[in-house]
């Protein structure tokens, strides 16, 4: 049933509703959720009928808002569609002009659903902060789809700078598949670490800036963009590995499969089930949760990835597969995603079921590993091992490394093993002297006070070390706590001088932190309001409830850039709050939930500090 209501106003609209669900029955009781759709006139009726099929399986009320003429005077068209080609759905087209057509927020608001969720989507151009436009701030989600906006990665960009949890983009979904088949590809002998990898697509191709994100993410190894031919859509991921390559090539005969082949297997012909958009938008409203993988790929791996070259020369140099790989086609028909049209649910779960595998093996990965010692010596040993390979790794790539010291027994503990590396000649002098060493806090006191976490590393050796003295990087000294706020800008200007171009800090290797029995991380305390700075590297504290009170501390803004954050911990007083971060995420009762590296997050523990883990 089709009614139309020209010139009409939204509580006309509303009562239309009412006196249709009246006359067409109960079933628009069973709408779950409201989906917002912002579109222009050209677009409008094919964003109506994706929005259509894709709420087969999701009883939605579909408000679209057409953004007809912003000129002339305010008018409402509006359309409603129940019962028949509305499928389970309601259908109301709202078609906004004059200045109507900047007021969509208060005109969707009467017909919106009580206690149901709603969700927004832009099947165009979205505004560029899409959480904090008018509709994006009704919703729980919101859908973007960067594959038909002019310039994509500039959309991708926007996504980032404006990211909220509830942002989705449709180019995420629709590699869907191509993670499955990467994640399946990774789940069987030979298990070994990925080296590197490729994804080949035409320039600006959103999906595979976003598969590449993700790889760097969850692989935590060098990843390159290689450009193909504009308009090759997205074409190979190739994952290096010591074996050989796990190479994933779309096949150019239209049947929208790809060859997968790996060392030691025969390669084989998959269906990619490339999804139409309304089976992709019907994908992402199955889940009203965010999609924090998505975040991690947009916002950690996508700043990650490195531009390659071009297919021909990547494939000359053997970096990339030349083609898909000859394989068997006899039984290309059964594989064909068009002969098996709609995917079966029981292949759409099992994509699923390896992709919640994967997000959890990422999750995990993200919440940082555990590596357990029998005491506070023991870590600290491995500690310095470890160290001195990162040390080594980073001075050969970058010609420098840049490491974050922590206070506290643990800061000591390490110091001390360095410094009696450093005098039995274990250091390598030519390479610790391109070391720069940082504090994650500071005590405000006078300079040389035992207080200080510098003195204290003084104390234990830290001048044996052959790292240059202009590379010891000390926040300033001080005792009238008036001044710590400038000590504070003045430590912020010192790690800008060595950042990079654009950012607020030098690229940090290691950032070491202790942890204390309430879960603070350098001088980040539970509650406090530095843990709320976003936008400076550093910050004054004046009232720590640890003595002293006054202090200088790095926020999580400038931990966050670190590559590698290690949590070091040691004691049964830290057990409650070890385990308590490991538990949550994020919580500003809980600092030591809130730091985690870009590429890795290591809890070296001793099993004092280990025992209450098990009960988490
Ligand atoms: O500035 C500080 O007060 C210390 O740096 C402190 O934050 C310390 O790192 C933790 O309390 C863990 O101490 P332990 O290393 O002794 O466990």
């Amino acid at each position: 049933m089709i009614r139309d209501l020209p010139s009409t106003s939204t509580s006309a609209v509303s009562k239309e509703l009412l006196r249709l669900r009246n006359e067409v029955g109960a079933m628009a009781m069973g709408r779950v959720l409201t989906l917002l759709v912002t579109v222009d006139e050209d677009q409008a009726d094919a964003a109506i009928r994706a929005a259509n099929d894709a709420t087969r399986q999701h009883p939605a009320r579909i408000l679209v808002l057409v953004l007809a003429n912003s000129r002339g005077r305010g008018r409402l068209d509006a359309q409603i569609r129940v019962g028949g080609d509305a499928g389970a759905s309601e259908i109301v087209v709202l078609r906004l002009y004059g200045d109507l057509t900047r007021q969509e927020a208060s005109v969707v608001t009467p017909l919106l659903l009580p206690d149901s969720p709603i969700v927004a989507w832009w099947p165009g151009e979205p505004p560029a902060d899409v959480a904090g436009s008018p509709l994006g701030q009704m919703a729980h989600r919101r859908i973007t789809d960067a594959t038909v906006c002019p310039r994509p990665a500039t959309q991708l960009k926007r996504r980032d700078r404006h990211y909220a949890p509830g942002d989705s983009d449709l180019a995420w979904t629709r590699i869907t598949r191509w993670r499955a088949l990467l994640a399946a590809s990774l789940e069987s002998a030979p298990f070994e670490p990925v080296t590197g990898a490729a994804v080949t697509a035409e320039p600006d191709h959103p999906g595979a800036a976003l598969l590449a994100g993700w790889l760097a993410a969850m692989l935590r190894c060098p990843v390159t963009r290689v450009r193909s031919a504009a308009g090759s859509g997205l074409v190979s991921v190739r994952l290096e590995r010591v074996s050989g390559p796990i190479d994933l090539v779309r096949t150019e005969d239209g049947t929208d499969t790809a060859t997968l082949s790996r060392v030691g297997s025969l390669p084989r012909l998959v269906a990619l089930h490339t999804p139409s958009l309304a089976q992709t938008l019907a994908d992402e409203l199955r889940r009203l949760d965010p999609d924090e993988v998505y975040a991690v790929a947009l916002r950690e791996g996508l700043p990650l990835v490195s531009r390659g070259s071009t297919r021909s020369r990547a494939a000359q140099a053997g970096d990339v597969p030349a083609g898909p790989e000859d394989v068997d086609t006899s039984d290309r028909a059964s594989v064909s995603s068009r002969a098996l049209g709609r995917r079966s649910p029981s292949e759409r779960a099992a994509d699923e079921a390896v992709q919640a595998r994967v997000e959890e093996a990422l999750e995990t990965a993200r919440a940082g590993e555990v590596r357990t010692f029998p005491d506070k010596g023991a870590v600290a040993r491995t500690v310095v091992d470890e160290l001195d390979r990162r040390v080594h790794d980073a001075v050969a790539t970058r010609g420098q490394a840049h490491l974050v010291l922590t206070g506290g027994s643990m800061g000591t503990a390490v110091m001390e093993d360095l410094a009696g590396r450093a005098r039995s000649g274990d250091l390598e002098r030519a390479v610790w002297q391109q070391v720069h060493l940082w504090w994650g806090d500071e005590r405000f006191v006078p300079e040389g006070h035992e207080d200080r976490n510098d003195a204290q590393a003084d104390d234990a050796g830290l001048g044996d070390l052959p790292v240059r003295r202009e590379h010891v990087h000390r926040v300033p000294a001080g005792s009238d706590p008036e001044q710590a706020t400038e000590a504070a800008a003045r430590y912020a200007a010192e790690l800008a001088r060595h950042a990079p171009e654009g950012s607020g800090v030098p690229e940090l290797d290691v950032v070491m932190l202790g942890v204390g029995p309430d879960a603070h991380v350098a001088s980040l305390f539970p509650g406090r309001p530095q843990l709320g700075v976003e936008d400076r590297t550093t910050a004054a504290v004046g009232d720590s409830p640890k003595p002293p009170p006054t202090r200088v501390t790095l926020t999580l803004p400038a931990l966050a850039q670190a590559s590698a954050v290690w949590l070091l911990v040691a004691g049964a007083d830290k057990a409650e709050a070890v385990a308590l971060a490991r538990g949550t995420r994020d919580d500003p009762q809980v600092p030591a939930s809130c730091v985690r590296g870009r590429h890795e997050t290591v809890w070296w523990l001793d099993e004092a500090a280990a025992a209450s883990l098990d009960q988490v």
